[in-house]
């Protein structure tokens, strides 16, 4: 399906639940959020995970991230299997997954100039000298659309798009091949999405990134993945490559997905669904199709 390099990441038959509620004795309530999950994502190629709120895509991204741990199944980084990974290995893979969350307020320090939050990074996993690491930190700054002098800025002088970049550039300071992008452009503004997706494209290219993109925003997912992947209820109800028409989605879910894109202006809404596409071409999608 892909085919730019060989296979960066695969889920084998991933199941994960939680307990949710009180547990009793001869209960315990269980919410299955990732049942029988494949999935593959090549070397430089973007896999987006669409679906709505609670459907496990967030989890699914913690798990590969290593921050949760499926009950049954594989994640396969890189040919390896990482449930048997030595500990040296599994620090390997932490600096080569990095990740960018929705909420890049909290992600970055309040008290700290973003100098130390990009530095954090570079701290914990390369030995440079002070002079080394200021002048990659300005490379960073620099490669993401910002200033190198924005370095002894602090947070709360920043937009919400200009912290996200900062985000990027922590994300990508250690040169990793995956970055795990969970709702990472859905608290900005559209044309704040734009800039953030035209700027995420260029780094793919610049760093020979992967990036597993989760959101519930199906239009910005499809402006930047190569295959796309509907879950819902901890299941992959499809997967579809992005080059195919929306209205090649087949599933009942992910046509709802389609039907709630809304056309740009009122007047069009209920007769066609017409979407602007980031690229700035337009989809005409008929809503019968869309339903
Ligand atoms: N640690 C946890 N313990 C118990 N339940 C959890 C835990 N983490 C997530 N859940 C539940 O699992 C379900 C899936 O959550 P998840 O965050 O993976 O979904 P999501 O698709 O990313 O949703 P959203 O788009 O709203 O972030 C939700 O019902 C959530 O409340």
């Amino acid at each position: 399906m892909f085919s730019r390099g060989g296979s960066m990441l695969e889920l084998r038959n991933v199941n994960k639940s939680f307990t949710v509620g009180a547990r009793t004795l001869l209960n315990s309530n269980k919410l299955k959020v990732a049942d029988n999950i494949c999935l593959t994502l090549d070397q430089g190629m973007c896999l987006g995970l669409v679906g709505e709120s609670g459907s496990g895509k967030s989890t699914l991204g913690k798990m590969v991230l290593g921050l949760e741990k499926p009950d049954e199944g594989e994640i396969w980084f890189e040919g390896k299997n990482l449930a048997s990974m030595s500990r040296k290995e599994r620090l390997a893979v932490r600096r080569k997954i990095q990740t960018v969350f929705q909420d890049c307020y909290s992600s970055l320090n309040p008290r700290w100039p973003i100098y130390e939050s990009i530095r954090e990074p570079l701290k914990n996993f390369e030995k440079l000298s002070a002079r080394e690491e200021k002048r990659t930190i300005q490379e960073l700054l620099i490669s993401v659309g910002l200033s190198p002098d924005d370095m002894s800025k602090y947070p709360h002088q920043f937009s919400g798009g200009q912290l996200q970049r900062i985000s990027i550039a922590r994300a990508i300071a250690l040169k990793p091949k995956l970055i795990v992008l969970d709702e990472a452009v859905s608290s900005l503004d559209v044309l704040i999405q734009h800039q953030i997706l035209k700027l995420l494209e260029d780094l793919k290219e610049q760093y020979l990134l992967s990036y597993l993109f989760i959101s519930h925003d199906l239009m910005a997912v499809r402006s930047i993945s190569d295959q796309l992947a509907v879950m819902y209820k901890g299941q992959i109800v499809e997967t579809i490559s992005c080059k195919k028409p929306l209205s090649a989605m087949q599933h009942p879910v992910s046509k709802q997905l389609v039907a709630s894109i809304l056309p740009s202006h009122p007047r069009d809404r209920g007769k066609a669904r017409i979407t602007p596409s980031f690229d700035g071409t337009q989809e005409l999608l008929l809503a019968a199709n869309a339903n």
